[in-house]
């Protein structure tokens, strides 16, 4: 089960303060997408939106085609997994995961057990007295194992050691063959989660930056090095997002349409055209907006 998600001019303001500004976006049904943005850029308030635990100032968010808030059938099919505080929880993780199991339409009780078993999730434990990673895993069991059409994650997986991260990203991939679903994780773990993102979101101050296909990005996004004057003439109509010179060598990150002529010209110039990583090019797209 999958579902596309549609904002359409969404706004959300905290009195005077507008988190969100006027963001319309569509994400298509049964694809993994990237959420990235610098801290305070509204990620989690984009978030809580899609889930309906919050209403917008303008705009509509719909989940396929009908609008979320306060309308409980969307509202089911969004499950939103974020680093819950758990200090008042005495519950034991077993109790919360069957309490999940009940709203959950989808819940798969024997996948959230083989869940326990990879992530060595002690189900006995009261959740407050559990580890922050065991927490976290927790909230990833629980995320994974409802096998919502629309599944988010704020960066639930804050606390998780790099083995237990890997372990869910192995998860994320596995299950999505079989169980497809719309997936959204908000992370700034960039380097380290790319190679999960169909799709990247990028928002920046509370704006839409980026909206593109993975494939996309990585190939608008390249560096070009050679000799100074050469790379200077080669990239004065690109958008240049950072340079980096060493005596009569030049780099220069652009961002932009690369085709087949502007790729055999580099190489007549003699120029060498490499790759730059999604981490690279957030860093300096959100430096340039800023
Ligand atoms: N309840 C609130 N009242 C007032 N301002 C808020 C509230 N929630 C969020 N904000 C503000 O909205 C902006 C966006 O916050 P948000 O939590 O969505 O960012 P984020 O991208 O998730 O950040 P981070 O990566 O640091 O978690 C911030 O400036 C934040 O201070």
């Amino acid at each position: 089960m999958t579902a596309s998600v549609q904002l359409n001019h969404v706004t959300l303001k905290f009195k005077k303060f507008e988190a969100l500004k006027d963001v319309s976006l569509t994400l298509e049904a049964g694809k993994i997408h990237g959420l990235i943005g610098r801290n305070g850029a509204g990620k989690t308030s984009l978030l809580s939106l899609i889930a309906a635990f919050r209403q917008p100032t303008f705009g509509e968010i719909l989940i396929d085609g009908s609008p979320v808030f306060e309308n409980p059938e969307k509202m089911e099919q969004v499950a939103f997994v974020y680093d819950k505080d758990y200090k008042e929880e005495t519950e034991k993780a077993k109790k919360l995961i069957a309490l999940a199991s009940h709203y959950r339409p989808h819940f798969d009780m024997e996948y959230a057990e083989q869940l326990i078993e990879r992530f060595k999730l002690p189900v006995n434990k009261p959740v407050n007295k559990l580890s922050k990673g065991m927490q976290s895993a927790l909230n990833v069991i629980i995320g994974l194992a409802s096998r919502a059409p629309v599944t988010i994650f704020d960066e639930a997986y804050l606390g998780m050691d790099a083995p237990a991260r890997e372990i869910f990203y192995k998860e994320i991939l596995k299950d999505q063959e079989e169980h497809t679903r719309t997936f959204i994780l908000s992370t700034h773990l960039v380097s380290e989660m790319d190679y999960l993102f169909d799709h990247v979101v990028i928002i920046d101050q509370g704006k839409l930056l980026l909206n593109e296909p993975y494939e996309t990005v990585s190939s608008r996004g390249a560096s070009i090095t050679g000799s100074a004057e050469q790379v200077d003439a080669f990239t004065s109509d690109m958008k240049r997002l950072n340079e980096q010179q060493l005596g009569g060598t030049k780099s220069v990150m652009v961002y932009g349409d690369l085709d087949d002529a502007k790729r055999q010209e580099a190489h007549a110039l003699g120029l060498e055209i490499g790759p730059v990583s999604l981490q690279d090019l957030f860093i300096h797209l959100t430096e340039e907006a800023n």
